[in-house]
């Protein structure tokens, strides 16, 4: 897939396509709020655990349920037979985001979503599930061993490490996976989140709205932009060098990914945030380049563009200094947007109607079908 400039059209921007009590950026798109509570209290006063609750269960957790919800959430990370069975068929050269599909795709088919009744448990499943299918099939296929994914650790970000690397992460990387996935929880009517309703609208199940937003997170315009960024900046070995490689990349137009966004107009809330814990990580690893370069990459996009970094952009440096390998980044995305995700879906279903828009016809105007030989 190559660099893909903007090709022409006007991508719905600016236009409202429904109503959500689950997220606003705001009319102006400036901040970044779930259901009332800004992302920056919440990443720094609350966990994932709470922030799922909040999102899918409609109010923060008090003390006892965030308890129960824990326990739940904790105790639904095993995978089925037929789902482990299913990722080890996947070669090692599939795209681990088309493991994470074809992973929500075969639950639906082993445990699928008969009644709308189950919706929440379905959703609160899949939050559990997701670190499981991707780390299962990532250690299979690198080191050939099956892992045990059943684990008591506390954090859905933990556990991914924890599997991930075969020990129990360090305080701060749990906490810097937690407010990770805060971050990336829910973003009102973004493209994979507006590819779930539209599946929802048509009163399908949740399995198959889930699959359907990770095809559409997969793409470098959206969550794919995350590893995009990184292999964007690892480029380069010093601030300097990635100046110039930049001022270049502008002048021959080419896109710069983890920067710009659709609906923010001035700065990503989320980059700040982030850019924080990232800088705290490259301090930990005595980083003296991918961060400089970074934050280099930063100034002259400003500078030169007044385009500014996306949530995607230090989310690079920040999973890498963790160890992560880069084509795990975007699967992450999911784990945590699978809340906003599975919300939409019981948004949807509460007042539904079936999601068609007109189209503005460009074509040629009504014409007879010739015979054959007359064709060109
Ligand atoms: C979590 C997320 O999903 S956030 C998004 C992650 N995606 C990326 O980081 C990919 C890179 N960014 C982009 O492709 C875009 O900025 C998008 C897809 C995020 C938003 O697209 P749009 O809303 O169409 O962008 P917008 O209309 O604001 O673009 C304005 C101008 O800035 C340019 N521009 C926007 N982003 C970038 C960029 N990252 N690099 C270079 N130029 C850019 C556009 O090409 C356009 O230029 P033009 O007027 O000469 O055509
Ligand atoms: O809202 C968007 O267009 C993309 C985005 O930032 C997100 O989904 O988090």
């Amino acid at each position: 897939m190559g660099n893909t400039k903007k090709a022409g059209g006007a991508g719905l921007r600016g236009q409202s396509a429904g109503e959500t009590k689950l997220c606003t950026v705001g009319k102006i798109g400036a901040g970044l709020t779930y259901r009332g509570y800004d992302v920056d209290d919440l990443a720094t006063h609350a966990t994932f655990y709470e922030t799922a609750y909040l999102i899918l269960h409609g109010k923060l957790p008090n003390q006892t349920e965030l308890d129960a919800y824990k326990k739940k959430i904790n105790a639904l990370r095993g995978l089925p037979e037929a789902v482990k069975k299913t990722l080890e068929l996947i070669p090692r050269t599939a795209h681990p985001m088309d493991v994470m599909r074809t992973g929500c795709s075969i639950l639906g088919n082993v445990e699928g979503e008969t009644d709308f009744s189950q919706q929440l448990d379905k959703a609160d499943r899949l939050v559990a599930i997701f670190p499981s299918i991707i780390c299962y099939w990532y250690k299979f296929v690198t080191e050939g061993v099956r892992i045990e994914t059943a684990s008591d650790i506390d954090g859905v970000g933990a556990h991914f490490l924890e599997m991930l690397h075969g020990k129990a992460p360090s305080e701060l990387h749990a906490r810097v996976m937690d407010v990770s996935l805060i971050l990336y929880a829910e973003h009102e009517f973004n493209a994979s989140t507006f590819t779930g309703r539209v599946v929802a609208s048509t009163l399908s199940d949740i399995h198959s709205c889930v699959t359907a937003s990770i095809g559409a997170l997969r793409g470098p315009l959206h969550g794919g932009a995350n590893e995009a960024a990184m292999a964007l900046i690892e480029q380069w070995s010093s601030a300097e060098e990635a100046e110039a490689a930049i001022g270049e990349m502008l002048r021959t137009k080419q896109l710069i990914m983890g920067f710009g966004h659709a609906v923010y107009t001035e700065r990503d809330p989320r980059n700040a945030i982030i850019k924080r814990w990232s800088e705290k990580l490259a301090e930990e690893v005595g980083d003296t380049v991918l961060y400089p370069v970074s934050c280099a990459v930063e100034k002259k996009m400003w500078d030169e563009k007044k385009l500014f970094p996306n949530a995607d952009f230090f989310h690079a440096s920040a999973y890498h200094f963790m160890g992560i390998p880069t084509e795990l980044f975007t699967p992450i995305f999911v784990m945590s947007r699978v809340t906003g995700w599975t919300a939409h879906v019981m948004e949807q279903r509460e007042n539904n109607r079936i999601i068609r828009p007109n189209a503005d016809y460009t074509g040629p105007d009504t014409r007879k079908v010739g015979p054959i030989e007359e064709r060109d």
